[in-house]
């Protein structure tokens, strides 16, 4: 799939993995909606790319991705600007433990209304062009390997069933669509700053267990499955490790 003029939604854009995926979509050529619950931060990144992008390349809208109404705002402003929507990444998730209830609304559920909002927006059969929708989840997702973070877990796994469920829906082919999940490990962004807050974690012994992804290799998975036209339902994991691996391949609709 060729990125230029093509356009991207990136919700938990302003740093870390969102801002670095927006990035990596600019210089490919496309349009990118960076969405954030952090104003100033959001606007600094979206500036940054335009001075380097051209300006009518990025846009920011400041959204919390909890929010319907925030989120519904932000396709409206998004058509408004560039008139369609190719690539949607729902990327937004924080770890906090302690509240739970606001994780699952960030993490699950604000996946699941950009998804379903996304599918309106792109399918080839309401009058979009297709595209594809990537959900951000974790190696988390689908191990229960993350002992230490429970609900976060929970939420992961969450995502990762929601987008295979979509991904094994007969009617992606005819919508144009493509669903995939990006699952990555521990990876070196401010995410994993609350390390060890809930229980005490030896976060040097877990770096020497697990490793921790460089933003790089994440984003050098991220364009994989951007650009790969075969890559529905793909669950890609990416370790320190192991790199690149796939943890499931969809059923072939053919057979259902
Ligand atoms: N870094 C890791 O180790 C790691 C590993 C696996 C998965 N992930 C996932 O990757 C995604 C990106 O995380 P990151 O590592 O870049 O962390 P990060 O904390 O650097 O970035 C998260 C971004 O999401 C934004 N955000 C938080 N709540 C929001 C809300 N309600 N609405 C809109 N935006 C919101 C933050 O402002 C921030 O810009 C998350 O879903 C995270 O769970 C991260
Ligand atoms: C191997 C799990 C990788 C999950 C990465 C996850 O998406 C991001 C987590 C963000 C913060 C982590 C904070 C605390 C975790 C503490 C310990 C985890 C122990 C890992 C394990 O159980 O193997």
């Amino acid at each position: 799939m060729s990125l230029s003029g093509k356009v991207a939604l990136v919700t938990g854009a302003a740093q870390g993995l969102g801002k670095a995926f927006s990035e990596a979509l600019l210089k490919r050529g496309a349009k990118v909606c960076l969405a954030d619950v952090q104003s100033p931060l959001g606007e600094a990144t979206t500036t940054e790319f335009q001075q380097e992008y051209g300006k009518d390349r990025a846009l920011f809208v400041k959204c919390d991705v909890s929010s319907v109404s925030e989120l519904q705002t932000t396709f409206t402003k998004l058509l408004s600007e560039y008139g369609q929507l190719d690539i949607m990444i729902n990327n937004a998730g924080i770890m906090d433990e302690h509240n739970p209830a606001r994780m699952v609304d960030i993490n699950l559920t604000g996946v699941i209304m950009g998804t379903n909002m996304a599918v309106d927006v792109m399918s080839k059969e309401k009058g979009g062009q297709g595209g594809i929708i990537i959900n951000v989840a974790s190696t988390a997702g689908i191990t229960p390997r993350a002992f230490f973070t429970p609900a976060y877990t929970g939420t992961k796994f969450g995502v990762a069933g929601f987008t295979r469920s979509w991904s094994y829906n007969p009617y992606v082919k005819k919508m144009g669509l493509r669903f995939a999940c990006l699952c990555p490990a521990f990876t070196a962004t401010d995410i994993l700053n609350p390390m060890g807050t809930l229980y005490p974690v030896d976060a040097e012994k877990i770096t020497q267990m697990i490793g921790i992804n460089e933003i790089p290799a994440v984003v050098a998975g991220f364009i994989q499955l951007v650009e790969d036209e075969q890559c529905n339902g793909a669950v890609m994991t990416i370790t320190a490790q192991e790199g690149i691996q796939f943890y499931k391949k969809p059923l072939a609709l053919s057979k259902m």
